[in-house]
């Protein structure tokens, strides 16, 4: 939690910071850059995860027989916001192989900085905590939309949580004053955006430093 936003939880581990600074770096190349971005989303699920449900199976040591804390994979579910967020996806997939994936395909109209879909699937959302993964909050219009989509079919925001990486004061005003109940976790909460919508100092396009467009 911070003092300005209280659904939003910074996780300022030194190994996160660490490969953060190096994702900031310009000279970074993209297979390096997608590395990072994965290992940082896989540490981050650490914290996003602390306080999961737990169930117990009944299992057998070597020794005993116990009631062994085991965690519902299957009542997660990742869902990525095209395209960025297909990397975290797959570094949150190495903690939970088994929760199950969504995509949610969006990407910001040049002019109106508004996001534009283009694709949605998503598994049954009875009884599941769904993970919005996008590394990238700006002006905070795609991730609104995200959770949106997913209010539409009858999640409701508790239920909700979004992983991003880098965050700009004015999309985390804007998003939580839409969605107060969907907690936030990132890595950095940045200065500001440019007059392009884009994150200040950040780390560019993510989109294209993952997959080597322009
Ligand atoms: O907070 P916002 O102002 O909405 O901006 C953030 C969005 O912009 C980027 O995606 P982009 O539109 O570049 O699509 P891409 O991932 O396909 O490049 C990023 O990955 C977010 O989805
Ligand atoms: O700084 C920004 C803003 C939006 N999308 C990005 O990839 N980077
Ligand atoms: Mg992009």
């Amino acid at each position: 939690m911070t003092a300005a936003f209280p659904s939003l939880q910074l996780v300022d581990h030194p190994l996160i910071q660490h490969k953060l600074s190096l994702m900031r770096d310009k000279t970074t190349p993209t297979i390096q850059f997608r590395q990072l971005l994965k290992e940082i989303a896989l540490l981050m699920g650490y914290e996003l995860t602390r306080d999961l449900p737990l169930t117990t199976e009944r299992i057998e040591t070597p020794l005993v027989a116990m009631d062994a804390p085991r965690i519902h994979g299957k009542k997660v579910a990742i869902v990525s916001i095209l395209r960025a967020g297909l990397t975290m996806a797959e570094g949150l997939h190495e903690l939970m192989p088994s929760a199950r994936t969504g995509h949610i395909g969006l990407y910001r109209d040049h002019d109106t900085k508004m996001p534009v879909e283009y694709l949605v699937k998503l598994p049954e959302p009875e009884g599941r905590l769904f993970i919005i993964v996008d590394p990238m909050l700006a002006t905070g219009n795609s991730a609104i939309h995200a959770v949106d989509v997913l209010n539409k079919r009858g999640v409701d925001d508790a239920r909700i949580r979004f992983l991003a990486l880098v965050i700009a004061p004015e999309g985390m005003t804007k998003f939580a004053d839409a969605h107060p109940g969907v907690r936030v976790f990132g890595a950095a909460l940045d200065q500001c955006l440019n007059e392009n919508a884009y994150i200040v100092p950040g780390l560019g396009d993510a989109g294209d430093r993952l997959f080597g467009t322009k």
